[in-house]
């Protein structure tokens, strides 16, 4: 038994949908831990593509519990539509369970995050304008509206008539927007209440009772780690903890219950939304890559950028994150590539350096130092074995573990559930946080 945390170890779409539908296959209970319906997962199975923005990727398995946490922000008209969509495709949904802490997002917090992006004009972050910067500051300031608010029809009535009134205000004289009629809301929130009500649950008590009767837990971050509020590249984060150290604090478990906490990263670098992005290559092959990888926001559709991968990044998150290996994915996207480069360092006013800096003004400065490999030029899509890969595409995996100081247990070669290289059993292998005096990793218990 084992309890896994899958995070992205880039600014998020690195796969982590795939990974955790794939892990999801030995796990009883899989748990959202933060973010809302910014995030957009993508599992392929048999061809059919299922995008899920809320409800965990676990949700394919019908035997696995699923859990949207207390560190979630939940739109319930976004969540509903989601539960429609699994249900005429047949999938139960039986099985959801939703955290009553939870925050929940309102009309008013989607206004505000599009005005007050309009308004930043050139300061803008280009966030997802679903609400999620909004929602969280409201529960960092304690007029936040939770499950357990919205389940209880009076005393939401009397909260929400209150809270319009006083966002109302923000409305017309900050962004010139009209202003919210209390009553519509709570009408098309009472209908939202009561479809969202049996899934309504205590969810940190039945975590805790999960772990007791020893069952397997995935906890499935959303994002990256390059987006976290006080580890990413603030103020271009979004603004919860997508870091493994968020699964504790976003479902209510102690730190001692994660056993191990898988990374997930892309084989070159994404971004989708404004801030510095050294390895970003704006054409060329940027291009070939955003078209090879489909890079298009799930959510909101909007290009990604893309650029090769940076180890600096990489480094950064295996350490912020304790990370006990590593998931690559979209390596069939570097096929075509003549020679493929890899950012093991940037010069910063001269001088080399290989921590990421904090500060995002230096971070926009940095210039990549780049190592070249040569590519494989064929294709990879049908490998399922590491002696399948070609030396060249060995290579760069190699080159990457080394660089990054962390095994690589899976590799993925396709959006499929299929196209996967199992290198180690990510789950039950060496726990890497643990090391032995001589360095080695100190053998997984069971
Ligand atoms: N070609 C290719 N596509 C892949 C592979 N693995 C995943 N994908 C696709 O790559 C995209 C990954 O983006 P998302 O689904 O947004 O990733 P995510 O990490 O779950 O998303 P966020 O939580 O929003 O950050 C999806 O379209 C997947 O179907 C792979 O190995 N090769
Ligand atoms: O989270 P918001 O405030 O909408 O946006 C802030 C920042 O984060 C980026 N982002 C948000 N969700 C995702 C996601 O699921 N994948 C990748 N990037 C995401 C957004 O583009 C902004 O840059
Ligand atoms: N979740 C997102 C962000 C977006 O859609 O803009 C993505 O998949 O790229
Ligand atoms: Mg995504």
């Amino acid at each position: 038994m084992a309890n896994v945390v899958v995070i992205g170890a880039q600014w998020g779409d690195e796969g982590k949908g795939k990974i955790t539908d794939l892990l999801s296959k030995s796990a009883d209970i899989v748990v959202r831990y933060q973010g809302g319906v910014n995030a957009g997962h993508t599992v392929v199975v048999n061809g059919q593509t299922f995008k899920l923005h809320l409800i965990p990727s676990g949700i394919l398995y019908p035997d696995t519990e699923c859990i949207i946490g207390c560190g979630t922000v939940i739109d319930p008209k976004v969540l509903i539509q989601e539960l429609d969509q699994l249900e005429k495709l047949n999938i139960s949904t039986a099985k959801l369970m939703i955290s009553q802490t939870a925050h929940v997002t309102m009309p008013y917090h989607r206004l505000i995050d599009v005005a007050s992006e309009e308004q930043r004009g050139n300061y803008k972050i280009g966030t997802t304008g679903r609400g999620i910067g909004p929602t969280y500051a409201d529960k960092s300031e304690r007029t936040g509206i939770r499950m357990l608010d919205l389940m209880d029809l009076e005393g939401f009535q009397e909260q929400l008539e209150w809270t319009i009134n006083h966002k109302n205000v923000i409305l017309e004289k900050l962004y010139n927007l009209p202003p919210l009629n209390p009553q519509d809301v709570i009408d098309e929130y009472r209908v939202y209440a009561e479809r969202l009500r049996p899934h309504v649950v205590d969810s940190s008590l039945k975590i805790y009772d999960g772990i007791h009767t020893r069952k397997n837990i995935l906890f499935e971050g959303a994002q990256g780690t390059l987006l976290d509020l006080d580890h990413g590249t603030y103020p271009y984060v979004t603004s919860s903890s997508p870091i493994a150290g968020g699964a504790c604090v976003g479902t209510g478990v102690g730190p001692t219950a994660i056993d191990r906490v898988i990374g997930v990263a892309k084989a070159y670098t994404t971004r989708v939304g404004e801030g510095p992005f050294p390895t970003e290559m704006v054409d060329g092959i940027g291009t070939v890559l955003g078209e090879r990888g489909a890079e298009f926001g799930t959510t909101t559709g909007r290009k990604r950028r893309c650029g090769w991968f940076d180890a600096v990044i990489g480094r950064y998150a295996v350490r912020i994150n304790g990370l006990d290996c590593l998931a690559i994915t979209k390596l069939d996207v570097l096929d075509e590539l003549e020679e493929i480069k890899v950012c093991v360092a940037y010069e910063i006013e001269g001088e080399r350096c290989v921590d990421f800096p904090k500060n995002s003004r230096i971070f926009a400065q940095c210039k990549p130092i780049y190592e070249t490999l040569p590519g494989w030029k064929q294709s990879t899509e049908d490998c399922r074995n590491l002696e399948d890969l070609p030396q060249q595409a060995l290579d760069y995996l190699k080159f990457l573990a080394d660089l990054m100081a962390v095994p690589i247990a899976i590799v993925s070669l396709g959006a499929g559930r299929d196209q996967t290289i199992i290198v180690e059993d990510p789950i039950h292998g060496p726990k890497r946080g643990l090391l032995s005096v001589d360095g080695t990793p100190v053998a997984a218990q069971s």
